[in-house]
């Protein structure tokens, strides 16, 4: 049986390297490959989720601290987190032959190849501005997703298209002072540049969290984010 759909006879893992990226991009720029249906290829269909909460916020503002603890509250199999910046890490990781956990976690590690990786990222952002939306929320099936990395309007607007009625937007903020007792400081060419400051004119946001206090203040703020979370289940 022969369909027009999107398949690659890869793993998730596989798309990233190299080659099979520009396989990936070329095949779907022109979305119009012909190839035999197999089981496989359901999961490159673009899911369709209940809801994407899609955070964004400044280095160390506490965006993989806050959508950490809002996914402990909603559990596994209600909710993923899915990072813009994961693929985008682990292409650069085994194209540089670096830890890429390292590069994943809140460490100091990450920042040495910052620049080099907004570097490459906007590189591919230039030909398909939703190229990592759509690599992170690749084959995700869990009904609320929890973006944690929006840092470009077009980031938004990818998933305000796909998901018109389901995307809500939260934007975490923290004081430079907080910012600087986690690790933070000024950085040319990265704090005033599109990866820190592309969002930063957006006023409607759905809800700001201020994480400055101790953890029962943060979760007074998620209350309305669970609340929905778990209405919409
Ligand atoms: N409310 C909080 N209480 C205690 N520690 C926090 C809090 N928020 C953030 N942190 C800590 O501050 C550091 C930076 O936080 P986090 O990694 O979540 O920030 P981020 O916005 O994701 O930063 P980056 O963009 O650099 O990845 C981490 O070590 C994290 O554990
Ligand atoms: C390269 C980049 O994805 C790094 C993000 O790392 P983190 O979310 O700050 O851990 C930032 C960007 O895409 O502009």
């Amino acid at each position: 049986m022969w369909v027009t759909q999107l398949h690659f006879d890869v793993e998730p893992q596989d798309v990233l390297t190299s080659q099979s990226v520009r396989h990936f991009g070329f095949v779907y720029t022109r979305g119009s490959l012909t190839v035999p249906f197999s089981p496989g290829s359901m999961a490159d269909v673009q899911p369709t989720p209940r809801l994407v909460l899609v955070f964004s916020g400044k280095r160390k503002s506490g965006k993989d601290h806050v959508t950490n603890l809002l996914h402990a509250r909603l559990g596994a199999p209600l909710s993923s987190i899915l990072r813009l910046s994961a693929p985008l890490k682990q292409h650069f990781a085994q194209d540089h032959s670096l830890d890429l956990d390292l590069l994943l976690g809140p460490g100091p590690y990450k920042e040495r190849f910052r620049s080099e990786m907004i570097q490459w990222g906007e590189d591919q952002r230039r030909n398909d501005p939703g190229y990592f939306c759509r690599l992170a929320t690749r084959g995700a099936t869990e009904p609320v997703w929890i973006i944690s990395d929006a840092r470009r309007s077009t980031d938004l607007t990818w998933f305000r298209t796909q998901y018109p009625d389901k995307t809500r937007t939260i934007r975490v903020q923290c004081s430079d002072q907080i910012r600087t007792t986690r690790g933070w400081s000024f950085t040319e060419g990265v704090d005033d540049a599109e990866s820190e400051c592309g969002l930063d004119q957006v006023q409607d946001w759905d809800w700001i969290i201020k994480n400055e206090g101790d953890t029962e203040d943060l979760e007074r703020q998620l209350r309305p984010v669970i609340d929905l979370a778990l209405k919409q289940d």
